[in-house]
């Protein structure tokens, strides 16, 4: 209930937010009612109907009134009351109207169907009639709720200030969840409302959410909900005109033609499950700002569905949004109320999957012995989407009697290969190099290149879908071993059905493309062929924002020696080895490119390990400086596998290993602790360092006399493990400068580390600690004149040099990375007033004008990302930059 206040006006202001909260369901009522009493005259009532969304508009509403004086804000405050007592009684009605038998029916009805759509598991090339039962094969996933750089991303509490802190250590309480916690909220508080579950590719997001519709259907979790409601956006990008969500829900689910309203009336019992985001050919224009309100509302489609993911349609439904990470800087994280993570299987979950794939426990047990026995394919084992291919191949082999493979492209070959040996019609084992059938081969060979130049003509128009008239313009349409690679799906459209069709897996898309460019034969124009490999050196990945990162790594592993023997042994196939030269030269070239100017690297570690070929580095690596930039990649099991690799493969100093937001653990530094003893500068802030990580970090303090450097900014650290820092740095005496921005530590640790100053230690940064100036001041006081201790943002030189790390990070990295940087570096309050900054801020616009000009006018992602730069570049402080 709202009283009327003494101050209408100042209600208004201090209870803006909650009074959008309240008005956004009525705001056209309240508009009608204050210019039916002429508070408003009818241009303040097209002023606010020409913004977008209802919450836009209430709070144009709320900037008239301000101007408008006491007496209108009392108007407005008591049309508020009554029309909200009003309402709550209409819903009251409606909710009991709604729940009628018929509806019950219906959400009955709705989950026989989702029990039928969801009872088989969809495996790659499962033959036509197999029905593999989805529940008993279904494998534990583990999901991770919290998503460190998103959340920070979403509240935009830059890098500066206590805030940030505060969130980080928030989002860093990482929890395993069953998938029916997605809608939960462990606090008590409001469940989460829309939710994003990100994964990489083939790490079983799609599996999740036929878990998800599964659940419900067997009405075993999610009962909150009366009904879900299931898109794809594979499918929704076959729709090209206007559409309104009520089309979209009857789309797929005629079954709810006649209740349909009560379905949507009722919005806080409906889930939408909007899945593989990535996936949609409009996905980076999600984050705009037109949209639609009503159900019924007719747009394009995705304007009703950033409308759906940004609350402004349906705001009271749930919403599960999937997405490769690829994609997820076009979500509106904003308004995201919980970000998950699918990590995939760990150990066991492997183990329990063989178990269910071969049923045999003796058989099961063997084969995982198998696998167990080289790390590297167990490691690839935790996508699941690898595992299931690692268990058919050992399956069609009998367990690995080829070559076992070490590499995903290496598993992807080895599954083309049987499957391709499985369509020969004489079943000769052409792999054992004995006569097949020759012709056959030949036709599947040619069928092969025919469907991986559709792949990649697809793949890079970001399509994942296409037609019949595709298939026939590559000449395979009536060819049968289509149906091995390609998914078909009928269409209905007013008046006619149309076949689409798709690739099994986008990974399986994303390998034929790959297979397409490494056989660099006459399809493949010598522009495509140096498009992806020599001008590598060249090529700003920003501009593909990682879309193509699977894609290279198949590039590179097809081009390598023993899957080119492989396929040319198995299949026919016959890449041309010069070309494989010149891959490999233009990756080196890159790598040491990257490896000088400290630009992200893992991508061609990837491709590098792809290689398998351990004299590779030797032939044209020679950097004057190895510095290696790993930041804000979450690392996964295989990447640390691949930066090892790569690190083992190199000798000497190891000038800067950049693991800032890389989500490091006490298992990643052991994992990497011999080149740890090889690094000068080793930054690990962004990450919670717990007691244990700590710890491995003291041995190599107390073991290298190279580290000089360290950064653990916001990494969560306390009095305590400064304590152990200060021990280990004691003992070895190499450390020069720690910088611990952002922690918990209190004068008490900082103590510690004064007997360490001026030498060894020259300077220690510890900046949004609990420690004031004073204190600072006091500990510099014991080694007069050094000023070893920083607790405040303003001495000119050091904080200089901060910068030029954070420009450093900028100019090295993509645009699109840059925009995530700009978004942690940028306050958009004015935080920063000391004289540096304008140095600062002035590079950083000029770094933005030159990637602004770097930006075409004919892609729609140099568009998109063109805008979001010239957003920033007026957000920084340009008086501070012009007067300088
Ligand atoms: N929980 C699971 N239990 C058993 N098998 C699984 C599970 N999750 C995934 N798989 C297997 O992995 C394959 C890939 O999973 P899925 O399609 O869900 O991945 P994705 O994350 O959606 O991939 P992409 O981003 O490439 O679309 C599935 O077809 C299935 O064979």
């Amino acid at each position: 209930m709202i009283r009327t206040p003494e101050s209408p006006l100042r209600t208004l202001r201090v209870m803006r937010e909650g009074l959008v909260d309240r008005a956004e369901g009525r705001v056209d009522l309240l508009l009608e009612t204050l210019v039916s009493r002429e508070v408003f005259t009818r241009d303040d009532r097209e002023d606010v109907l020409s913004q977008a969304g209802p919450r836009g508009r209430v709070r144009k509403v709320l900037d008239i009134l301000d101007c408008k004086g006491e007496e209108a804000a009392g108007t407005f405050l008591l049309a508020l009351c009554h029309l909200s007592d009003v309402t709550d009684e209409a819903s009251v009605q409606r909710n009991v109207t709604t729940h009628t038998a018929e509806y019950s029916k219906a959400i009955q009805k709705h989950k026989a169907v989702l029990r039928r759509r969801s009872e088989s598991m969809l495996y790659y090339n499962t033959r036509h009639g197999e029905k593999i039962a989805f529940s008993q094969h279904y494998v534990n996933l583990l999901v991770v709720k919290g998503h460190h750089s998103l959340e920070l991303r979403k509240h935009e509490v830059l890098t500066f200030g206590q805030r940030r802190l505060a969130l980080q250590s928030k989002a860093m309480e990482k929890r395993v969840i069953k998938p029916a916690q997605l809608f939960t909220n462990s606090a008590g508080g409001r469940p989460p409302k829309r939710v994003l579950v990100t994964g990489v590719a083939g790490i079983g997001k799609t599996v999740l959410v036929q878990k998800i519709l599964c659940d419900f259907g067997e009405s075993m979790e999610h009962l909150e909900f009366d009904f879900v409601i299931h898109l794809t956006f594979r499918d929704l990008n076959l729709i090209s005109k206007p559409v309104s969500f009520r089309d979209l829900v009857l789309r797929k689910n005629g079954h709810l033609a006649k209740c349909v309203d009560a379905v949507l009336v009722n919005e806080s019992k409906l889930l939408i499950v909007l899945d593989g985001f990535d996936e949609f050919k409009h996905y980076r224009s999600c984050n705009v700002d037109a949209f639609v309100t009503e159900p019924d509302e007719e747009s394009e489609v995705a304007e009703v569905l950033s409308s759906l993911i940004q609350g402004e349609l349906l705001p009271e439904a749930s919403v599960l949004l999937t997405s490769r990470p690829m994609a997820v800087s076009y979500v509106p994280v904003g308004s995201i109320d919980c970000f998950a993570v699918i990590t995939g299987f760990s150990t066991a979950e492997i183990r329990d999957y063989f178990q269910r794939y071969f049923q045999q426990e003796q058989e099961a047990q063997q084969m995982f012995e198998k696998v167990a026995a080289n790390e590297l394919m167990l490691t690839l084992c935790y996508i699941p989407a690898f595992c299931h291919i690692v268990c058919s191949i050992l399956k069609d082999s009998g367990g690995l009697s080829r070559e076992s493979p070490k590499t995903m492209t290496d598993i992807y070959t080895q599954y083309l290969v049987a499957l391709l040996r499985t369509h020969s019609s004489g079943r000769v084992d052409v792999c054992d190099g004995r006569q097949g059938d020759v012709g056959e081969q030949q036709r599947h060979k040619e069928t092969v290149l025919k469907l991986g130049k559709l792949a990649y003509q697809k793949l890079m128009d970001h399509e994942t879908l296409f037609y019949s008239r595709d298939l026939e313009a590559v000449e395979v349409l009536h060819c049968t071993i289509i149906s091995t690679f390609l998914d078909k799906t009928s269409v209905q459209e007013p008046g006619f059905t149309e076949d689409v069709f798709s690739f099994t897996h986008l990974t399986v898309q994303e390998f034929f493309a790959a297979l397409h460019v490494s056989m660099a034969g006459e399809e493949v124009s010598p522009e495509v062929w140096e498009e992806h490999t020599s001008s590598h050196l060249h090529q700003d990945d920003a501009g593909e924002g990682g879309h193509l990162d699977l894609f290279d790594r198949f590039l590179s592993g097809l081009l390598s020696e023993r899957n080119r023997a492989l396929l040319s042994r198995c299949a026919g196939f016959e890449p041309p080895a010069t070309q494989a030269d010149v891959y490999r030269r233009g990756l080196l070239r890159k790598l040491q490119h990257l490896c000088e100017s400290g630009g992200q690297v893992l991508t061609q570690l990837h491709c590098l390990f792809e290689q398998q070929d351990d004299t590779l580095l030797h032939q044209g690596f020679h950097p004057s400086m190895l510095r290696v930039n790993l930041s804000d990649v979450s690392l996964s099991a295989m990447d640390l596998a691949v930066v090892k690799h790569f690190l083992q493969d190199t000798t000497g100093v190891i000038a800067e290993l950049d693991l800032t937001g890389s989500n490091v653990t006490a298992n990643t530094l052991r994992a990497l602790q011999p080149y740890l003893n090889r690094c000068t500068s080793l930054w690990l802030g962004e990450n919670t360092l717990d007691m244990e990580a700590i710890q491995v970090l003291a041995q190599v303090l107390q073991s290298s006399d190279t580290l000089t450097y360290l950064g653990l900014g916001w990494a969560d650290i306390g009095d305590e493990e400064v304590f152990v820092l200060a021990e280990a740095i004691r003992s070895r005496q190499s450390l020069k400068e720690i910088w611990m921005e952002g922690n918990r530590i209190s004068f008490r640790g900082l103590s510690s580390l004064s007997a360490l100053t001026p030498f060894p230690l020259q300077a220690v940064v510890a900046i949004w600690n609990d420690v004031s100036e004073e204190e600072a001041a006091a500990l510099n006081a014991v080694s007069p004149g050094a000023g070893c201790f920083t607790a405040a943002f303003t001495d000119d030189s050091m904080w200089e040099q901060w910068g030029t790390w954070v420009l450093r990070r900028c100019q090295g990295n993509s645009a699109e990375k840059l925009l995530s940087v700009l978004q942690k570096v940028c306050p958009r309050q004015r935080t920063l007033e000391v004289p540096w900054t304008r140095r600062f801020y002035r590079q950083l616009l000029e770094l933005i004008v030159e990637r602004i000009n770097q930006c075409s006018d004919e892609d729609d992602e140099d568009r998109d990302i063109r805008r979001k730069l010239q957003e920033f570049a007026s957000a920084l402080p340009t008086d501070v930059i012009l007067d300088d």
